[in-house]
């Protein structure tokens, strides 16, 4: 990009465990928005799903071992050394405060969270502390403001506030970018069920972090949830 602002993007997840969808995802992410960092920002205790079934150590730990050696992802444990529920606004409005005004954030998530984000915390403080970038599958449609009521306030901020990637690089925040990108048809809630089962998640996830699972015996009971 000819614009020398720096820009970070991050990717948050409960990581429960991190596989092969969530990295791939990054990694592409990472290239196809010419970003200077790419950080996995795994969340302590996310207030909209269930407490996750290993301790935040832990997918600190699984993250480290998946991140070993790949200079392209970092990981960013802000959001683990926050106490109380952990919410997106938070984490980017310190990021600002530690990174100033001028350096472009992008906070990325797939299609199901951009759905849900009027029922995050404080939500409508998000684009102006940071772009969004929204990944969804080949052929999948975004809600409309006319044809989708159910999804209205979304639609209404995919209008407001569409952008591409140039304008990641030309502002700090703001934008709301759509990639059509292929993801890997991996779930943690599978790998848990997997394991609970007695089968084995193999090549859903590196194999370091599979080690760790095996030497620390978890997920043995989560014998619950499909793909
Ligand atoms: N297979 C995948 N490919 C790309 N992105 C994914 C994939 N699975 C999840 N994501 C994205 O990764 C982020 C973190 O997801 P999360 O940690 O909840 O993983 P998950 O596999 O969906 O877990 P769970 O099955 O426990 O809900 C979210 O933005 C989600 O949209
Ligand atoms: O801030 C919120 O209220 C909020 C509500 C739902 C999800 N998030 C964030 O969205 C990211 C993906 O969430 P999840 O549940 O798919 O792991 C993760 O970084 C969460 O912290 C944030």
């Amino acid at each position: 990009m000819s614009s020398n602002r720096y820009t970070i993007a991050l990717f948050g997840g409960t990581f429960d465990p991190v596989h092969f969808g969530h990295l791939r995802m990054a990694l592409e992410l990472s290239q196809a928005l010419k970003v200077d960092e790419m950080r996995l920002v795994p969340s302590h205790q996310p207030r909209h799903r269930q407490t996750p079934g290993v301790s935040a150590e832990q997918r600190r730990q699984m993250l480290a071992l998946a991140l070993d050696g790949c200079d392209e992802l970092q990981l960013d444990e802000r959001e683990l050394n926050r106490p109380g529920p952990t919410y997106t606004v938070d984490t980017l409005e310190e990021l600002r405060a530690e990174l100033g005004e001028e350096v472009s954030i992008s906070f990325c998530m797939g299609l199901d969270s951009l759905l849900t984000l009027p029922s995050w915390h404080r939500w409508e403080r998000l684009l102006q502390l940071a772009h969004l970038v929204v990944v969804i599958r080949p052929g999948w449609k975004l809600p409309r403001q006319d044809v989708d009521g159910s999804h209205g306030a979304v639609a209404a901020l995919l209008e407001k506030h569409a952008g591409g990637i140039a304008d990641l690089h030309a502002q700090p925040c703001g934008r709301l970018v759509v990639r059509e990108q292929t993801l890997l048809p991996i779930s943690s809630t599978h790998i848990r069920y997997l394991i609970g089962s007695g089968q084995s998640p193999r090549f859903l996830l590196p194999a370091a972090v599979l080690q760790y699972i095996e030497d620390n015996q978890l997920y043995r009971t989560a014998a619950t949830g499909g793909q």
